[in-house]
């Protein structure tokens, strides 16, 4: 008996991955970098009760299943008032440019309709698939967000609407299998393990300054900024972190420093031990802090940050 004879080899498979990019907006504090992290799965962007945390735009790379998500996490959008303003909300813009999917963010505890209204205007005029997510759900009482939703699709394209946590992760996995769902067919853009674009360097930086937020609470205005000095690997393997905490005035040092210089050194132990698990080796992390009036005017600032200086 012959053996049956193997069928003609078929073409290959068409491949099965997908890949596009997924933008974030939003108001700022609406839960966006929140958001981007549920979707990564671990830490990319760092996120407080501040407004205004994120500063420029960063992504957070996502897989589910065959697809990978481009993330774009972006400042969230206000009505600008200094340059720095002006510069996070152009940066926010551009990130949703030819996105594949951009989702509007909404806290419906904080926002109403009515302040919602420009920001679905300008979205509208936008070619992009849009979609609308109600974040918080775990505080929002059902009846009102129920009524904002409708409000706010009434007359506009969003294609679909979610009701989700970031926070506690309620519902992020069917968004995210929907979200995949929309993705264009086409091979991965980064490696299986790249979780964000952002490097080391930076995203030191950023740890050290969601402790400061976080820590310092309303003490500290939002006028501050850290910047890098230098990150060098030590023989032994370890990784020496230098930084600078920028503050706008000699009367906010005493805050950052604390009685006896306990406020900075419990801020650099909390980044340090973060940035250690982060990235899996010791670090010796150095802060100090400097007064610089005229820091958010500084062409070199902005360009630390990732912001564009000449918009
Ligand atoms: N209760 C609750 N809090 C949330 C949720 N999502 C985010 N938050 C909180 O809301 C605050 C703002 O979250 P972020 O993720 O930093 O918000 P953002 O939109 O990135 O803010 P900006 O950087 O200012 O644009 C933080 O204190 C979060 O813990 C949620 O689903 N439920």
């Amino acid at each position: 008996m012959t053996a049956e004879p193997k069928s003609a080899s078929k073409p290959s498979e068409p491949t099965a991955t997908r890949c596009g990019v997924v933008a974030v907006i939003g108001a700022p504090n609406a839960g966006k970098s929140t958001l981007v992290n549920q979707l990564v799965g671990q830490k990319v962007a760092i996120t407080s009760a501040k407004a205004q945390t994120t500063r420029a735009r960063l992504l957070g790379i996502a897989l589910h299943e065959q697809t990978q998500m481009i993330l774009v996490d972006t400042p969230g959008i206000f009505e600008p008032k200094r340059k720095l303003d002006r510069a996070m909300v152009t940066a926010a813009w551009d990130g949703t440019q030819s996105a594949d999917a951009v989702l509007l963010m909404v806290d419906p505890i904080k926002q109403r309709r009515h302040e919602l209204i420009p920001l679905i205007e300008a979205l509208s005029k936008r070619p992009e698939r849009k979609i609308l997510v109600l974040n918080k759900v775990d505080k929002a009482v059902k009846e009102p967000l129920l009524m904002l939703a409708e409000e706010l699709t009434a007359g506009t394209d969003f294609s679909e609407v979610f009701f989700i946590s970031a926070l506690t992760g309620d519902g992020v996995p069917q968004m995210k299998a929907a979200l995949a769902e929309m993705m264009p067919k086409g091979p991965w853009h980064y490696p299986e393990d790249q979780v964000s674009d952002a490097s080391e360097r930076l995203l030191a930086t950023e740890i050290t300054r969601e402790q400061l937020y976080q820590q310092l609470h309303d003490e500290l205005p939002y006028d501050s900024a850290v910047r890098p000095e230098s990150y060098t690997q030590r023989p032994d393997g370890s990784v020496e972190i230098r930084q600078q905490i920028v503050i706008g005035r000699e009367s906010q040092k005493h805050i950052v420093l604390g009685k006896g210089g306990r406020m900075i050194k419990s801020i650099g132990e909390a980044a340090r031990k973060e940035l250690s698990e982060i990235l899996g080796v010791k670090v010796h992390l150095f802060l100090h802090v400097k007064v610089s009036e005229n820091w958010a005017e500084d062409k070199e600032v902005f360009e630390e940050m990732g912001l564009d200086w000449g918009r």
